[in-house]
This record gives C-alpha cells, sequence and structure tokens, in this order.
C-alpha cells in the first residue's frame, strides 16, 4: 500500500510530539548523546533491530559517544510520512533505557 506524504501542517503536528525531532533539509532528525561509545553501539544494534521489525530504515550514524539518525520515506519520493514518525516513536521507547539524551 502507497504511503502518503505528511503536509507542513502534520509534520510540525507530529514533531510537537516528538521533543528533541526536527525536521532538517526535509528528513526527521534527532542527534542523542550517550554515556560511552559501547552504549551508542549497543543503542544503534537496537535501533536496527526496530528498523528491521518495521522494515523502514534511517540513515544512522555511530559517534563516539553520540547516535544520530535521519529518516524519510523513499518510496514516497523522499518525503516524510506517516512510516518515519512511526520510527522516530519507537526510537524515542528505546532511548531511555539506554540513557541517551
Ligand atoms: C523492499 C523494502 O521494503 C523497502 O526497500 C523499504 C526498506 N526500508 C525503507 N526505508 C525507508 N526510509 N524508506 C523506504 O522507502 C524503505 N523501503
Amino acid at each position: 500500500m502507497p504511503v502518503e506524504p505528511l503536509s507542513q501542517k502534520e509534520i510540525e503536528e507530529r514533531l510537537a510530539e516528538l521533543p528533541g525531532w526536527s525536521l532538517d533539509d526535509g528528513r526527521l532528525t534527532r542527534s542523542y548523546r550517550l554515556g560511552s561509545h559501547f552504549a551508542a553501539t549497543a543503542m544503534v544494534v537496537h535501533i536496527a533491530q526496530v528498523q528491521e521489525e518495521l522494515d523502514h530504515h534511517s540513515d544512522l550514524t555511530l559517534g563516539y559517544n553520540t547516535v544520530s539518525l535521519a529518516v524519510h520515506t523513499h518510496s514516497a519520493g523522499g518525503a516524510v510520512t506517516e512510516k518515519d514518525v512511526g520510527l522516530a516513536r519507537r526510537v524515542e521507547d528505546l532511548a531511555a533505557g539506554h540513557g541517551a539524551h
């Protein structure tokens, strides 16, 4: 089933419930800081598991003690869709358990 692009207003409404997330260059983005490189690496693996479950994947970047995501929907021509919002919500749900902020 095709997934529709969200309007600018819809994106703003979704972002209002996703503190720390923003729209950068047409993608939903957020960076997290963690207590160590190993903690950041574990969070990347956890996010990868969720992305496989959802069959929806961000550009996921591991730094020394940071994890950064940028996501849009390739199959919607690079627009932001509910799939991106759904992934962002799932990442928010797991972030606290990793001590990410
Ligand atoms: C075949 C597979 O379902 C698709 O390639 C999925 C995989 N992950 C994806 N991730 C993202 N961000 N956008 C997509 O359109 C997408 N499509």
